[in-house]
Formats: C-alpha cells, sequence, structure tokens
C-alpha cells in the first residue's frame, strides 16, 4: 500500500488494491505480501472522510468496493501474508486479519477499535477477528474496541510472529511463503476456502443489507456530529 501518509482506505484505493488482487490471480500468483509503504503505519483503515457528509450514491459505492476487495483479499487462492511493520486499527486490522499469516514488529498497535469511535464493526470484520482469536477474546475485544500492542497481539494469536524491524518481518512473511511454496495447490486451496467459506458466504448473500446498514447508521446525524469531532481530533494532533 502505497497512499501517503497513512494508507487510509478511501475508494480509489480500495479499487486499487482490488485490481491488484484480481491481477494475482489471472497471473496465477504464488504468494502475496501485504505491506506498506510508510515507516509507521500499516493503514489507518477506512478514510473517514468518505464516512463525512457524503453523497448517498458515493457512500453506497465506497462501500461495495470495500466489500468486492475484502471478498477477494479473503478468498484468494494463493498465500497471502501480512507484513505489519506499523500501526493497524480498523480497517487496518481488518486487512491484516484476511491474510492468512502475519508477522509484526515492535511498538506497533493493532485492533478493531470501532466501538471507541461510535461506530460498529460489521459482522464481517467481527468475523475476521472471531477467525483468528477465537469467540471469546473476540467478543472481549470487540466490545472494549481493544487496541493490541505487539506483544498482546502474539500472546493472542491475532499475530503468528514478531519480527524486530521492517526487514526482518518482510523476510520472515517471505518464509512463511516459502514454507507454502511446494504444497499442491488445488488442495492448499481447497482447504482455505472450506474453513472462509461460511465468513465469505455471510457477506456474499448479505451484501445488500450489510451495504443498507452502513448507510442508515453513517447517515443519522449524530453519527455525522461524531465523524465530525473525530475527524477533528485527528487534524488538531498533527496541526
Ligand atoms: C454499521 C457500520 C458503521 C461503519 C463501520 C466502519 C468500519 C470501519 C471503520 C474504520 O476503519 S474507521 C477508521 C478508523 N481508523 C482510526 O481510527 C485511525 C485514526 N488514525 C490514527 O489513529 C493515526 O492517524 C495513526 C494511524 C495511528 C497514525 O498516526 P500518525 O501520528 O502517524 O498520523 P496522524 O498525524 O494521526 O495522521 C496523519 C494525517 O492522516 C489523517 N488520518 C489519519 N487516519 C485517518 C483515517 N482513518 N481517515 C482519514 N484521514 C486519516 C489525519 O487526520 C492527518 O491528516 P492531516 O491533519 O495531516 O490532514
Amino acid at each position: 500500500m502505497n497512499r501517503p501518509p497513512v494508507n487510509s482506505l478511501n475508494t480509489e484505493h480500495l479499487e486499487q488494491l482490488h485490481r491488484a488482487l484480481v491481477r494475482l490471480e489471472n497471473e496465477k500468483c504464488r504468494g502475496m505480501i501485504l505491506s506498506s509503504s510508510s515507516p509507521t503505519v500499516f493503514s489507518a483503515g477506512l478514510d473517514i472522510r468518505e464516512m463525512y457528509k457524503p453523497e448517498l450514491e458515493k457512500a453506497r459505492k465506497f462501500w461495495r468496493t470495500l466489500q468486492d476487495m475484502w471478498l477477494k483479499l479473503y478468498s484468494t487462492p494463493y498465500p497471502t501474508v501480512a507484513a505489519i511493520h506499523g500501526h493497524a486499527p480498523a480497517g487496518g486490522c481488518l486487512l491484516a486479519l484476511s491474510c492468512e499469516y502475519r508477522v509484526i514488529v515492535p511498538n506497533v498497535k493493532i485492533g478493531l477499535n470501532e466501538t471507541q469511535l461510535g461506530i460498529v464493526a460489521p459482522q464481517w470484520f467481527q468475523d475476521c477477528m472471531r477467525n483468528v482469536i477465537g469467540e471469546r477474546q473476540a467478543e472481549k475485544a470487540l466490545i472494549a474496541g481493544h487496541m493490541f500492542n505487539t506483544e498482546q497481539a502474539l500472546q493472542v494469536g491475532l499475530v503468528d510472529e514478531v519480527a524486530a524491524d521492517k526487514a526482518a518481518c518482510i523476510a520472515r512473511a517471505e518464509a512463511f511463503l516459502a514454507s507454502q511454496a511446494n504444497l499442491p495447490l488445488l488442495a492448499r486451496k481447497t482447504v482455505k476456502l472450506g474453513f472462509r467459506n461460511s465468513t465469505l458466504s455471510r457477506l456474499m448473500t448479505g451484501r445488500e443489507a450489510d451495504t443498507k446498514i452502513f448507510i442508515e447508521y453513517i447517515f443519522q446525524p449524530k453519527v455525522q456530529k461524531g465523524i465530525e469531532l473525530y475527524l477533528q481530533s485527528l487534524s488538531k494532533k498533527s496541526g
């Protein structure tokens, strides 16, 4: 990802990611490392500006593009690793959770923090967390909107490994891909999709309802006020 300053996910960036995933699949790619050009941020999650006073059709397109990108990422036939050498809140955490393996560096925060922002992580975000860390830990983390530090993320199983820095992180991600390289492709892909199928189907069969929930939620005046205040607090921080 290369969308400075924080790889926030707007419609255009989500489309780029989706196109890249389609291309990799068409080219019979043997593995992907999802990484960031930023030295300190993996991805800041959804671009909050896309949810602030949007036009209805633009907001619908934004959400459908996110769904398209995630459905592709979660179901890739090739192995995927997240090299998390920077913070990964909310949608950034979703990207990492959607890969098959996660390597993180020290001093990083990662988690689905939506509750803390007064918004609700959609069901499929929640499913991704549950599938990685289990029901009990996911419920606790999601209710609190907990951001895990590196040590906590490793301990709870949210990430698989800690590496000292970006270079080591990429090297460990490559080692994971190498460990998968000799597995029979069809068997590997079939088992992966077997595990992920119910999560994927839940969104595929409920896409329109999921979009409706998003639209109805973000267009509420009190939610818009919350988004406005949050945007102000973010820009004050950097100003
Ligand atoms: C029922 C359905 C309801 C809706 C469901 C929505 C689901 C998912 C939600 C999301 O993904 S919402 C996004 C949540 N993300 C966050 O809360 C992260 C916010 N950002 C940060 O915490 C920090 O920026 C950072 C990622 C830890 C990086 O910190 P750093 O100090 O390096 O950078 P900043 O100075 O804070 O930011 C630089 C610059 O970027 C702007 N920015 C940061 N995050 C976002 C974002 N998510 N969207 C848009 N813009 C963002 C920030 O305002 C600064 O802008 P300027 O002031 O420089 O213009």
